[in-house]
């Protein structure tokens, strides 16, 4: 994640911007079409699409090196893309001025050169970048830190550290806020705690979030919706319960065939399938199981296949347009047998 300076110290009034085709409740906040970026030679982002709506709490969902910090940074201005078009309530990140940047909340992982600060300090002193900042106590009270008041930054346990960077990331009230990875190492009790906030910050203030995590339990507690990176690509994007149906719709049966082989199909007809098997067999079916995959059988697949392009089976784009949105997906009819 990025290390920063200050924020910018000219941020106008914090007034909604529309982005362009949008109105309505569902504002498009963020819009990325065909995003691909490339370190050197390395592809890292093969073409992401993306839709956000004003209000809704985004997640970007994969494992270590799928994209998802390189995709954030480009969403806030600090890494230029290698392509594709990209635009954060209206603007292109990669030409934000002041006014805009006042307007998208950062949470910046590293403070080195505030470690003597005291907290409160550092939150009032912050908040004398923005036109209509929050009221500091208040901010330290909605982020659970009004007993480090007094503390310095350099003192905070990792938890705190974070809440601390939340904090300082909505004095300004803006509009969009980017939470990179913001629960690592938090315990179960500050984990929680966090998401009440998010919550609170999306639900009551209206504020677009767009989290990015490795971890699918806190994706499916918080988000409106799940995008799931990996390899650089998005594989699947939608509702949490839709996801979970589209995940399940194609049931895995499990077998040993009369030579001693252990076979395995997926089908979204599994009693037909049986039924063939058993006319094949002309008795019982060995070893039979039948199965739904649920999300987490789906994500740990596409997470663990060599190529990033193999049979999720359920692939979608992130542009809201539906769970059904994309290649394949609820495919019902598509089967795939294996030894
Ligand atoms: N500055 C850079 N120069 C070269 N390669 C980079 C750079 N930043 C990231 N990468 C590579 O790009 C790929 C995606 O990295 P990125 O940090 O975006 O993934 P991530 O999904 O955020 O991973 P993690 O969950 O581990 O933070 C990785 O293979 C990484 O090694």
């Amino acid at each position: 994640m990025t290390t920063t300076e200050h924020p910018t110290t000219t941020a106008a009034a914090s007034t909604p911007g529309a982005a362009p085709g949008s109105g309505g409740a569902r504002e498009g906040v963020v819009q990325v079409r065909d995003l691909r970026m490339s370190y050197g030679g390395a592809t890292v982002l093969h073409g992401i699409d993306l839709e956000i709506h004003r209000g809704e709490i985004f997640a970007l969902l994969g494992p270590n090196g799928a994209g998802k910090t390189t995709t954030v940074e480009i969403l806030e201005g600090f890494r230029q893309r290698s392509a594709g078009e990209v635009r954060v309530l209206g603007t292109d990140p990669a030409r934000g001025d002041d006014a805009w940047r006042g307007r998208v909340g950062l949470v910046l992982q590293y403070w080195r050169d505030h470690r003597r600060w005291q907290v409160a300090e550092l939150l009032a002193h912050f908040a004398t970048y923005y036109p209509h900042p929050r009221d500091p106590s208040e901010l330290l009270a909605l982020v659970g830190l009004t007993k480090q008041a007094g503390r310095q930054v350099g003192q905070l346990s990792g938890g705190q550290r974070r809440r601390l960077d939340v904090a300082l990331a909505i004095v300004g009230r803006p509009e969009i806020l980017f939470l990179d990875e913001p629960t690592t190492g938090f315990d179960p009790e500050a984990r929680r705690d966090f998401h009440d906030l998010v919550e609170r910050l999306a639900r009551d203030e209206g504020v677009t979030i767009l989290l990015t995590t490795h971890d699918l339990a806190e994706a499916e507690r918080l988000a409106d919706r799940i995008a799931m990176l990996v390899n650089g690509r998005i594989r699947i994007c939608g509702t949490p319960a839709e996801l979970a149906r589209r995940a399940a719709a194609q049931a895995e049966v499990r077998w040993t065939a009369p030579d001693g082989t252990a076979r395995q199909e997926r089908t979204a007809d599994p009693s037909q399938l049986v039924w063939e098997l058993h006319q094949e067999t002309g008795g019982p079916i060995a070893d039979l199981e039948v199965r739904r995959p649920t999300l987490e059988d789906t994500y740990l697949h596409m997470v663990h296949q060599d190529d990033g392009h193999g049979d999720g089976g359920i692939a979608g784009d992130g542009t809201g347009a539906g769970a059904g949105a994309g290649s394949g997906a609820d495919a019902p009819e598509g089967k795939e047998r294996a030894a």
